[in-house]
């Protein structure tokens, strides 16, 4: 076997004399028209100035650290360019090498966040990955925003991924007939029933999505709307109708998840019966498949069963097409069957909004942490969400408590962070995002500082010896950038795998991935410090090394001098060396 480990001692700058941080590097607005691409890069007037009114607009004052995205280019294609998703380029030279984003967000997109400015605008603001839930809206209404975003991706040289969400058959409320939201008040009675209301609706009636709903619950049953967002007790049956006094008052959203609770436990044996995957769920499956979604989430997994049923049933659907299948822990059963669902997943989410209606609410931190470590030992992305920042859905701050919760998120080291109703419904999106991301690179930056990070024992996660050899690599070239403090590492992967081992890792500096197909580069966004590039590969390393260094150099992404650790899984080697 020609394996081989192959360093390469640095011709220029020792290591020892390169900055621990590199001053800030950024010259801003630079035009620069790079040969041999098809279309040159350029600024739009409009863009650059509506970036600095996002950003004055936006951000907390004082806070260099975290302000938007200064910097805009349009993206280069062609064989011998490279394709960098601009507003990544841009967070890169505003806040340096080191001190850039790690960890990715995404945003919910609903009404209001579904136009074409409005999704321009979280674009700059640093989304990674679009969500869009199939609880909500026609499939007309998610294929519009679809076309928005894949046209601003073409268009504007973004690289935000989509990810379908299904609605997964709990049981729940049907719309408010037109109501945004609905107000109850303590004391109140309100009907709950599987009778279709006609218009107008009698007043404090909410239709339920089950029909064994009336039988099932008992007189003396707490319901939790929304995870217990609002309460009640069901105090009489008539029929079909279930009459229910309100004992914790708050907002009814259409849709909402219903809970029922008897004698303090959760009465689960219902929601045991019913399909992970619904009949609606599998043709908006379709529809993803169709649309060439980057992602789909799968509501109240049980098994790693439906997990593996669902991606055969990708694999003979989507020909060639990667759709990526992520595992919502929200029901008492994922918590049990952990990790073999994450193992048949290729990704999680601790939704924690119905897991806390699920588990005591007290439970959902330990779990988080469970479930945010394991994905990182099993090498597998994982997202924390719901409720990040849920005051912002009515005021343009966020509330310390919730600031404090980003900040353990972004500890735990989570791949990304997701915003659900902030920005599909509420009042202040842009801001909720800009919070997220200032929250998020500050608390990075403070803690890669401090070094307190404890070191995790990352286990084997393939079982041939080949995938033993690339953890390997993978594990050390990490080590080896940590202990040089190097610049930035660089992955050259074709199936995006080497780039995610070594994001597993967790190492002080960015990971640039360069890979050659746009769907793994839209993949990669959603995993911790990868900077994902397209980039048309050479057969040998060198030839890759030199082509990337001559790109990234013309576009002012690195300089020479500037300390590399490179890995491959074409060539399986380490190379360390300064940019020439
Ligand atoms: N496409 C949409 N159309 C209308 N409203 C939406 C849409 N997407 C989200 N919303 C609103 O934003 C709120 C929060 O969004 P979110 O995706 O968290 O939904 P959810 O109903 O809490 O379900 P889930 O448990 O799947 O997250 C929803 O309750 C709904 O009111
Ligand atoms: C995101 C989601 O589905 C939840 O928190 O319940
Ligand atoms: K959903
Ligand atoms: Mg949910």
């Amino acid at each position: 076997m020609s394996q081989s480990l192959q360093f390469i001692t640095p011709s220029r700058a020792p290591y020892f004399t390169l900055p621990k941080f590199p001053r800030r590097s950024c010259t801003l607005f630079p035009v620069i028209n790079l040969p041999n691409t098809k279309r040159s890069i350029t600024i739009t007037p409009s863009l650059s100035s509506f970036l600095h009114a996002t950003s004055s607009r936006s951000l907390p004052s004082g806070n260099s650290q975290t302000g938007a995205a200064g910097v805009v280019s349009a993206l280069s294609v062609g064989a011998t360019g490279i394709e960098v998703d601009a507003v990544t380029e841009a967070e890169l030279k505003e806040n340096g090498f080191r001190s850039t984003r790690r960890t990715k967000l995404i945003c919910t997109i609903g009404p209001a966040t579904c136009g074409f400015e409005q999704l321009e605008a979280l674009a700059v603001g640093g989304m990674n990955v679009a969500r869009i839930n199939m609880c909500h809206g026609s499939r007309e209404w998610h294929q519009t925003v679809i076309e928005r975003v894949r046209r601003l991706n073409d268009e504007k040289g973004f690289a935000v991924a989509i990810m379908m969400d299904t609605e997964g058959s709990e049981i729940h409320m049907g719309d408010l007939g037109g109501a945004a939201s609905a107000k109850t008040e303590d004391g109140e009675i309100w009907t709950f029933s599987v009778r279709a209301f006609g218009t107008p609706r009698p007043e404090r009636t909410i239709n339920v999505n089950y029909d064994g709903f009336a039988e099932d619950v008992k007189v003396g049953d707490e319901l939790l709307v929304d995870g217990g967002m609002v309460r009640f007790e069901v105090t009489e049956k008539i029929g079909p109708d279930v009459k229910c006094r309100c004992t914790d008052p708050g907002l009814l959203l259409p849709q909402a998840n219903l809970t029922l609770w008897r004698n303090g436990s959760l009465v689960s044996e219902r929601n045991a019966m019913l399909p992970t995957i619904s009949s609606k769920d599998w043709l908006d499956i379709d529809f993803g498949i169709a649309e060439g979604v980057d992602f789909i989430a799968i509501s109240f997994v049980k098994s790693a069963e439906v997990i593996n049923h669902l991606k055969s049933y990708i694999a003979a659907r989507a020909c060639g097409s990667e759709i990526a299948v992520i595992a919502k822990m929200e029901s008492v059963d994922s918590l049990k069957n952990l990790e073999e669902i994450i193992q048949a997943s290729d990704g999680a989410m601790v939704a924690r909004g119905d897991l806390g209606a699920q588990i005591p609410l007290e439970q959902v931190p330990s779990a988080q942490q469970n479930i945010v470590q394991l994905c990182r030992q099993l090498n597998k992305p994982v997202i924390v969400a719901s409720q990040l920042l849920e005051s912002m859905i009515e005021y343009p701050t966020p509330t310390r408590a919730e600031v404090a919760d980003v900040s353990e998120a972004v500890r735990q080291r989570a791949d990304a962070l997701m915003l659900s109703g902030e920005s599909a419904m509420g009042q202040y999106p842009e801001k909720a995002l800009a919070v997220l991301r200032s929250v998020t690179v500050r608390i990075e930056k403070w803690w890669r500082e401090e070094k307190c990070h404890e070191a995790m024992e990352l286990p084997d996660v393939g079982t041939l010896f080949a995938d033993s050899i690339s953890e390997e690599i993978c594990n050390s070239a990490a080590k080896i950038a940590n202990n040089l403090e190097a610049d930035a590492l660089f992955v050259y992967t074709k199936t995006g795998h080497m780039a995610s081992l070594l994001s597993r890792c967790r190492p002080d500096c960015p990971i640039f991935a360069f890979t050659t197909t746009t769907s793994v580069r839209r993949r990669l966004n959603l995993q911790w410090g990868l900077i994902p590039f397209r980039l048309s590969f050479y057969d040998n390393m060198d030839g890759n090394l030199n082509k990337t260094f001559s790109l990234l150099k013309a576009r002012g992404m690195i300089k020479s001098g500037d300390l590399v650790i490179a890995v491959s899984d074409m060539l399986q080697s380490i190379k360390v060396m300064n940019v020439p």
